[in-house]
């Protein structure tokens, strides 16, 4: 079984399909595997491995990076439920900076979201009762945390469904003024 890598329109951004194998007892699914994802940009070890578990539909959460020197990798997985995965491009200088690729990943249709470093991450909810695992190239960093408002104009995101229970921090988050011109690496 393998890890198979499909590109986005952003360079670097990989959907990735675990595909699961199946038999009479259930399946068996990889969700990280170190020599695979070295094809994909990821060459060092995973530092850090997270949970999430949002209980309303329509809860979203983002929209989240880390600045350098802490930027990271992020490979995101949902085990539970069904969720709209967006990552936003905020390499200065890509051709494709403030451009967003989102895709549903779900219990059931067994892809992750390959994340390189220099974007923002967000998801929303689409079934109640969601659980999500981030494994990270990096540490979390307190005082690294960079955040963009999941309703900025700028990004153009369609959520599908009504944008419902936003964290304090990311409700706070200001629009982006004309001329963003992204992070630095
Ligand atoms: C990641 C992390 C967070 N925290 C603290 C920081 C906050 O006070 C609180 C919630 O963290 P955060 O705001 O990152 O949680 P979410 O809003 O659910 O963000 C999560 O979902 C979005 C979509 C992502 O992309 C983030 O990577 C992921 O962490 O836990 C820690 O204490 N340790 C940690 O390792």
């Amino acid at each position: 079984m393998r890890l198979q890598g499909g590109e986005t329109p952003l360079a670097g951004l990989m959907v990735i399909d675990r595909r699961r194998l199946s038999d009479e007892r259930g399946y068996l699914s990889r969700l990280f595997c170190q020599d695979e994802l070295a094809a994909f940009g990821w060459h060092g070890p995973i530092m850090q491995i997270n949970e999430t578990g949002t209980v309303h539909k329509g809860t979203v959460r983002g929209m989240h990076f880390q600045r350098p020197p802490h930027a990271e990798i992020k490979l995101v997985t949902c085990t539970r439920g069904r969720i709209l995965d967006v990552a936003v491009d905020l390499r200065e200088g890509s051709p494709t900076v403030l451009k967003h690729f989102a895709i549903e990943l779900s219990e059931e249709n067994g892809c992750s979201l390959l994340i390189p470093k220099g974007f923002a991450h967000g998801f929303q909810a689409l079934t109640d009762d969601v659980r999500l695992i981030y494994a990270h190239s990096e540490p979390y960093a307190a005082g690294a945390e960079g955040g963009l408002h999941p309703q900025d104009p700028a990004l153009a995101i369609d959520w599908p469904l009504p944008v419902e229970r936003l964290s304090a921090r990311d409700a706070a988050h200001p629009f982006l003024t004309p001329g963003y011109l992204g992070v630095a690496a």
